[in-house]
C-alpha cells in the first residue's frame, strides 16, 4: 500500500517544542550535517566520587565514574579534491567550527613543524590546537615511508573539524529560571540538543577578562580534547577504534590516552592528575595517576627537538598510571544536583591545599592518609555489594528494593536472614565511609582555608543523605560550590529529584555510563533529530 502525501503540507514537530519544520527544511538540515568521509568520535564527561586532591600523589587512588554526557568531534577533509599544485605546499588548512559558541576559526598548519597559525581573528581553542598538532605528529612518528605518502595526501585535503558538547556539560539553570520554568529535569529536557552555550558575564575586575562558559563541572575540556584526538587518530589511520575488544583495542586506547593527556596538559598549562582525560578515554574506573615526569620531560624536549621525535618518545614513555575495573553495584544510580551557587576555581583550591601541605607537613600527611584509607574503604564496600549482588541476585534485589523506600536508619529493620543482613551492613558501611570522607574533606578545607565542602553544601548533602533510598552523597572532585552527587537505590532517584527541586536544587539529566571514548556511526545531531520527533501531521 502506498499513501500519497503532498510533501509541502507535511509538518514535523520536535519534542523540544521549537518551531515546526517543513520536510524541505528538515532535509536541508539533515543534508547540511550529513558527513562525507567523516570520522565522528565521542568521549564522556566524568564525576570523581573519591580521591579529590589525594590522587594528585601516587599511589593514592580515586574512583571516577564516566557519564552519559558526551563531547563529539567530527573530522572530515576540507577539500574534496587535491589541487594540482598542492605538492609544492608546505602548509595545509584547518577549519574549526564550534556551532554552540557561534565560532569558526581558520588556521594554516605547517606540514614540517606542525605549527598552527590562526588566520581568522576568532578566539582560539588551545585544547583543539594541541590535539591537532600532536595527533598529526603521532601519525608521522608511527608511519613508515609508504604510509607517510598517503598521509601527506590526506593532510593536503585540509581538516574540517566540528566540535559539539552535550547540553549536560553546561548550566541552563539561569535560562530555566528566566523562562519561569520549574527547576526540574523535565525543564532541562525541553532544551533543544546542542543548544547555544550561556556565557557567564565577566566580573568586570579585569577589563579583558574572557566570559566563562557556565559549566556543570563534568570536565568539558578533557572530553573535548579526547574526542578530537580520537577522531583525528582514527581519521589518519594511526588507530582503528571501530574494532572493539581484545589487546589491540586496548593498545589503541592507550595511544589515544597518551596523546590526549599530552595535549590537555600542555593546553591547560599544568600537569594535573589526569583522571578526567583517563575517564574520557577508558570510562568508569579506579585510577592511580601517571608519574608527571613523562609529560614534563616532553615539555622540555619540545623546546629543542622536532615535535615528531618528542611524540615518538612520549608514545614509548614510562606511562605508569593504573586503572582497575570499577562500576557502581547493580540497581544503583548516580544523580547530580546543581545548587546554583556558582563554581569554584580548581587550580586555586589545589594551590591552597599544596600550601597547607608545605606549611603543616605532619598534620596534612595524617589527614591524607586517613582520606586515602576512607576512599579505599568506600571502594571495598561498593565492590563487596557488587559481589553480593552477583552471588545472591534475588535477595540483593529485594533488599535494595526495600531499602529504596525508607531512610537509612530503617534499613536494618527490613531484614532477618544472614545474607540480607550482610547486604544491609555493607550498604551502611558504604554510607559510613562516605560520611568519613566528607568529614576529612571538610577538615582539609578548613585547614587550607578553602571551601571544599562549604556549610551550604554540608546542609544540602545532609538533607540529601536523609532522603529515603539515598545511599550516599558528596561534593565531586575538588569540591566547592559545584553540583553535588548522590548514589540512590532502585527507583528512589525520583524522591531525590523532588526533594532537590523543593530546595531549589536542579537535578541534572546526567547518569553513570561506563563507556569510554568511541567512534559514532552518525552525526549526533541527526540522532537527536530523529529521537526528538514527537509527531508528524499533515496540514
Ligand atoms: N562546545 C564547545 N565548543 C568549543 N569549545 C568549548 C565548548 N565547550 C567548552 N569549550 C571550551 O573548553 C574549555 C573548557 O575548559 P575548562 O574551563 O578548563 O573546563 P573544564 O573544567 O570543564 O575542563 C574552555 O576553553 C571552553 O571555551
Ligand atoms: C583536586 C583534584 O584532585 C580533582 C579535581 O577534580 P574536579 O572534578 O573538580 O576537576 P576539574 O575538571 O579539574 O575542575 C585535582 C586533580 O586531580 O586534577
Amino acid at each position: 500500500m502506498s499513501v500519497g502525501v503532498d510533501i509541502d503540507r507535511l509538518v514535523v514537530l520536535f519534542d523540544d517544542g521549537g518551531v515546526p519544520y517543513s520536510p524541505t527544511a528538515i532535509l536541508a538540515r539533515i543534508d547540511n550535517i550529513q558527513e562525507v568521509m567523516a570520522v565522528i568520535a565521542s568521549a564522556p564527561g566524568k564525576v570523581l566520587i573519591t580521591g579529590g586532591y589525594v590522587i594528585l600523589e601516587r599511589p593514592n587512588a580515586g574512583i571516577v565514574l564516566s557519564t552519559n554526557a558526551r563531547f563529539y568531534a567530527i573530522v572530515k577533509p576540507l577539500y574534496d579534491e587535491l589541487r594540482p599544485d598542492c605538492w609544492a605546499w608546505s602548509w595545509t588548512d584547518l577549519k574549526l567550527t564550534s556551532p554552540q559558541m557561534g565560532r569558526e576559526a581558520m588556521y594554516k598548519m605547517s606540514l614540517k613543524h606542525f605549527i598552527l597559525q590562526c588566520t581568522s581573528s576568532e578566539s582560539r581553542n588551545p585544547f583543539v590546537e594541541y590535539a591537532v598538532q600532536y595527533a598529526v605528529a603521532a601519525a608521522y612518528a608511527t608511519f613508515d615511508d609508504n604510509k607517510k605518502d598517503a598521509l601527506q595526501k590526506l593532510l593536503l585535503k585540509g581538516f574540517d573539524i566540528t566540535i559539539l558538547g552535550g547540553n549536560d556539560f553546561y548550566s541552563y539553570r539561569n535560562e530555566i529560571e528566566s523562562r519561569g520554568l520549574p527547576l526540574t529535569p523535565e525543564s532541562l529536557s525541553s532544551i533543544p540538543p546542542f543548544s547555544s552555550i550561556t556565557l557567564n558575564s565577566s566580573n568586570g575586575e579585569k577589563e579583558n577578562s574572557k566570559p566563562e562558559v557556565a559549566k556543570t563541572g563534568l570536565g568539558s575540556s578533557a572530553a573535548m580534547t579526547t574526542a578530537v584526538v580520537a577522531a583525528l587518530l582514527n581519521y589518519l589511520g594511526v588507530v582503528d577504534l571501530e574494532v572493539y575488544g581484545g589487546a589491540h583495542h586496548e593498545e589503541n586506547l592507550d595511544v589515544v590516552h597518551i596523546i590526549s593527556q599530552m595535549a590537555h596538559c600542555i593546553a591547560q598549562g599544568k600537569v594535573g592528575s589526569g583522571f578526567d582525560v583517563s575517564s574520557a578515554v577508558y570510562g568508569s574506573h579506579k585510577y592511580v595517576r601517571f608519574s608527571p615526569e613523562v609529560i614534563s620531560s616532553a615539555q622540555n624536549a619540545i623546546r629543542v627537538l622536532p615535535l615528531e621525535e618528542v611524540i615518538a618518545d612520549v608514545l614509548k614513555g614510562k606511562w605508569d598510571h593504573e586503572r582497575t575495573k570499577f562500576s557502581l553495584p547493580p540497581l544503583m544510580n548516580l544523580l547530580l544536583g546543581e545548587p546554583g551557587t556558582g563554581g569554584s576555581s580548581t587550580p586555586s583550591m589545589v594551590g591552597a591545599v599544596k600550601n597547607w601541605q608545605k606549611s603543616n607537613p605532619q598534620k596534612s600527611s595524617e589527614t591524607w592518609k586517613q582520606l586515602s584509607d576512607a576512599n579505599t574503604t568506600l571502594e571495598a564496600q561498593l565492590n563487596l555489594l557488587s559481589k553480593l549482588a552477583q552471588e545472591n541476585w534475588e535477595t540483593y534485589k529485594s533488599v535494595i528494593y526495600n531499602c529504596s523506600m525508607c531512610q537509612s536508619e530503617k534499613w536494618i529493620e527490613q531484614v532477618s536472614e544472614a545474607i540480607s543482613l550482610e547486604i544491609v551492613k555493607t550498604l551502611i558501611g558504604a554510607r559510613d565511609a562516605m560520611l568519613n570522607i566528607r568529614f576529612l574533606m571538610r577538615e582539609m578545607g578548613k585547614a587550607a582555608g578553602i571551601p571544599i565542602e562549604p556549610e551550604s553544601q554540608t546542609q544540602l548533602l545532609d538533607a540529601t543523605m536523609n532522603v529515603p533510598g539515598v545511599l550516599l552523597a558528596g561534593v565531586p572532585g575538588a569540591g566547592g560550590f559545584d553540583a553535588v552527587f548522590a548514589v540512590t537505590l532502585g527507583d528512589s532517584g525520583n524522591n531525590l529529584t523532588k526533594a532537590w527541586s523543593a530546595h531549589n536544587v536542579l537535578a541534572l539529566l546526567v547518569r553513570e555510563d561506563p563507556r569510554g571514548v568511541s567512534i559514532e556511526n552518525s552525526d549526533p545531531r541527526i540522532n537527536q533529530i530523529s529521537s526528538g520527533v514527537s509527531s508528524v501531521r499533515i496540514e
